[in-house]
């Protein structure tokens, strides 16, 4: 499918429009200035209607325009692995189920299941994402045809890779990634050492090297479960966040997933430090591996993002659900209705997301300058009327459902919930066709087991 141009200027409007994360920002009868990939004004829609009167719109008079969502950790491509293994602990959901089968993934099973969670972000409210996995390359490709925003990288640990073989092909497929996409605009590369349970300290060192020579994100797993906390504590001596900043890997630029079990010296430590903490809690409870303490890291000034981790372990990439998860999680366990408000859980689907992908000045909120990556959410609904207050409806009762259109980069990938850039009818029959096919392979690893 060949992407179709965004218009030379555009306006976007609709009943409101909420630019940032903030209920007190809500714009009545407001309008987004589209010029190219970029927000050129943003205002009431009469204003910027007799400022430019000819413009083509898009106008939704029951609509809510808003920033896209950012989801800062996923494994895009294991969408194929969707409710394959559940109700499981992490490490035998990983060792025994998921890892045996991703040891015979090819590239074309990652591309298309890629641009399957790519359609459902779309679909979802996701504008932009930031993957982790095996032939990363192809996660790459499948952003690029669609014209999704999107970080990502080659997942690299101690074993040989389906992908690059052994581990030092991995670090030099890595550092191609990155000068080969360095001056794509939608698309940047990372560098990505699992954890530090399949990282031996040398390989954790030198992708430390990687990203700060090439400037460029280091994500990595961290603190996921009282296992790697203990195994760490046994190997090294150290908490996992305190062995990586041993090894000199947290910094402004190092984007750390989980963080479920940390003392009140990693918090200090990654405060202090500046990394930011993609935050998956419906991974997190599903695989039961706790509850990260976000509230204490936001009080200390971490910042923190959401992501839906991978289609196996959540089992989906709906932003939506996260936030409302979230925001419910963290009052629950703390006993506290306060904690984790509607407008602290938006901005870290948000700003919060673009922030920790080092780009806060190009996305997150609607603002001129910015890049034109925006939503609009259909609010004429049963379940979201009436309204008072927008935070408090996209956080506890909207769904990645009520997203009607999409832009990215000024492109429309969405309109009236018809994706425009993926033939989703043919994306979902392939998968079903391959869903048979990793049955077979899995039939297969368990027999010879
Ligand atoms: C090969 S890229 C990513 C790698 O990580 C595995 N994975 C998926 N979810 C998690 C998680 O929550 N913690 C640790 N590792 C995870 C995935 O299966 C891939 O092998
Ligand atoms: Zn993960």
């Amino acid at each position: 499918m060949t992407l179709p141009a965004a218009p030379p200027r555009q306006l976007i409007s609709a009943r409101y429009l909420l630019p940032t994360w903030r209920q007190q920002d809500c714009i009545e009868d407001g309008a987004v200035l589209v010029y190219g990939d970029t927000i050129e004004a943003i205002g009431s829609r009469s204003d910027l209607h007799r400022r430019h009167p000819d413009l083509p719109e898009l106008h939704e008079p029951h609509g809510l325009i808003m920033p896209g969502l950012v989801n800062t950790h996923t494994h895009a491509p294991m969408s194929c692995f969707r409710g394959l293994a559940d109700d499981l602990p992490l490490m035998t959901w990983l060792q025994d189920h998921i890892f045996p089968v991703e040891a015979r993934l090819d590239r074309e099973t990652v591309r298309l299941a890629a641009e399957l969670s790519i359609a459902e972000m779309i679909k979802s409210g996701t504008t932009s994402f930031c993957d982790m996995y095996l032939f990363a390359d192809q996660v790459a490709q499948a952003a690029d045809a669609t014209g999704m925003r999107c970080w990502f990288g080659e997942v690299l640990y101690d074993f040989d890779s389906p992908c690059y073989g052994a581990l030092e092909n991995g670090l030099r497929l890595t550092g191609d990634l990155i000068e080969q996409y360095r001056d794509h605009s939608l698309i940047t590369a990372t560098v990505n050492p699992h954890s530090i349970y399949t990282c031996a300290p040398e390989l954790l060192e030198r992708c430390g090297e990687l990203a700060a020579d090439t400037v460029s994100l280091l994500v990595i797993h961290l603190a996921e479960t009282q296992f790697e906390v203990q195994t760490c504590r046994e190997r090294y001596g150290l908490t996992p966040t305190r062995h990586l900043d041993r090894l000199g890997l947290l910094g402004e630029r190092t984007l750390a997933a989980h963080c479920v079990w940390l003392d009140d010296g990693d918090i200090e430590l990654l405060s202090k430090r500046g990394v930011s903490v993609a935050h998956c809690v419906e991974s997190n409870l599903k695989l039961a591996s706790g509850v990260a303490p976000i509230p204490r890291l936001l009080d200390h000034g971490v910042t923190v993002a959401l992501g839906t981790d991978g289609s196996a372990s959540n089992n989906d990439v709906d932003l939506f659900a996260e936030m409302s998860s979230v925001a419910k999680v963290h009052k629950g366990v703390n006993l506290d209705p306060t904690v984790m408000s509607a407008e602290t859980t938006l901005r870290a689907a948000t700003l919060g997301g673009a922030e920790a992908l080092g780009a806060g000045q190009l996305i997150g909120t609607l603002a001129p300058g910015k890049q034109a990556d925006l939503i609009v959410l259909d609010l004429d609904q049963p379940h979201l009327t009436p309204l008072y207050n927008i935070p408090s409806h996209l956080v506890y009762a909207a769904r990645g459902a009520d997203v009607i259109h999409s832009l990215i980069a000024g492109r429309l990938v969405m309109k009236q919930r018809q994706l425009q850039t993926i033939d989703e009818a043919a994306i979902i029959a392939a998968m079903q066709a391959l869903g048979d096919r990793v049955q077979a392979i899995r039939n297969t690893v368990r027999t010879s087991c």
